[in-house]
């Protein structure tokens, strides 16, 4: 069976400005749960410690938030994200305190080996690891798969191609879904993390089934960073009428997408110009809200700003860099 996990409680935070209240979570697990959904993400946008100058105060803290949704999952299991450096390996040992289950690491697609003691620390401790490269379109299928080899080698029980940018194409997600698996063997699992802004989110999410990937990452509604993650509600459709055995009714998540996440949303994720020039650009889409937040402070095109920070080859924690750009862009300095 195909396992999805729900991050619209995670990669939404993005969105959300990362200002979940606890009831919001209590009520989204219980519709998720009760969908069906197996796994759902919990946490700051950023991962464990994220909440901060840099990415944004979170108005709950998360560890609170993780309490809630686990005392509230009848069946699903609850999971988080941690980055190094955002978070420490600290912050991994309270979140499974507080009944958490699955430990998901994330690196740039090219910096694996900077998680190798998160994973070795969250198996010493008894949870399930998914370790998630992100950018993953900056990267030809050989890297990732080496890279993906140096997670699995350390702990990992999942690796997942991570299109941060929502900037992969149908082959360039089966490519490298694909290398991974031939490289991963028995030895671990595939995933994928799509995002919108191309408009391709379930269809890339179908390729990469398609090419072995047992793992897919969706958002009821679309509820994520960017121009939203792959809808959580439309993939189950989807993989209903190809046979593929998800466990989550269709009917259930429909209305859970709609009646209890959508009120949640500050405003539906757009598929508009910022959206698309993120996945145009290679892009990594939670720099969204910040280039809009730049582009009102310095009075500059928040379109500019993405342009240039997919010129600059950005990376998830350079969100500095996005003001830097635009007081650039003020200033009038050629680039
Ligand atoms: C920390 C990021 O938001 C992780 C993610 O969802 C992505 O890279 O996409
Ligand atoms: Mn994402």
């Amino acid at each position: 069976m195909l396992r999805i996990t729900d991050t619209s409680l995670r990669d939404g935070s993005h969105h959300k400005r990362h200002q979940f209240t606890a009831d919001e979570v209590r009520s989204i697990v219980a519709a998720l749960d009760d969908a069906g959904v197996p796994v759902i993400e919990v946490t700051h946008g950023d991962g464990l410690g994220g909440s901060s100058f840099t990415y944004g105060f979170s108005k709950t803290p998360e560890q609170e938030l993780i309490s809630v949704a686990v005392r509230t999952a009848r069946n699903a299991k609850i999971a988080f994200l941690m980055l190094p450096g955002v978070g420490v390996k600290d912050d991994i040992l309270v979140a499974q305190d507080n009944g958490a289950s699955i430990c998901r690491i994330a690196t740039h697609c090219t910096e694996a080996d900077i998680a190798v003691q998160h994973f070795g620390l969250a198996r010493e401790r008894g949870l399930e690891t998914v370790g998630f490269l992100m950018m993953a379109h900056s990267q030809p299928p050989e890297v990732i798969a080496r890279q993906g080899r140096i997670m699995a080698d350390a702990g990992c029980q999942c690796v997942y191609v991570v299109d941060s940018a929502g900037a992969l194409v149908l082959e360039q997600v089966s490519d490298r879904v694909s290398a991974l698996v031939a490289e991963l063997g028995a030895d671990a699992e595939a995933g994928f993390h799509g995002h919108e802004n191309l408009g391709l989110s379930v269809a890339n999410s179908i390729a990469a089934i398609r090419a072995g990937a047992r793992q897919i990452d969706g958002s009821a509604r679309r509820f994520g960073a960017g121009a939203g993650n792959t809808a959580t509600e439309a993939l189950v459709g989807v993989c209903d009428k190809l046979g593929i055995e998800t466990g989550i009714d269709f009917f259930k998540i429909v209305d859970a997408a709609e009646d209890v996440v959508l009120p949640a949303m500050p405003e539906e994720c757009k598929l508009d110009r910022m959206a698309l020039l993120m996945g145009y650009a290679g892009v990594y889409s939670s720099f969204l809200k910040h280039a809009y937040r730049q582009a009102e402070r310095y009075g500059v095109s928040g379109a500019e700003i993405l342009v240039q920070a997919g010129e600059r080859k950005l990376v998830g924690g350079q969100e500095d860099q996005l003001a830097d750009i635009a007081i650039n862009l003020a200033a009038k300095v050629p680039r």
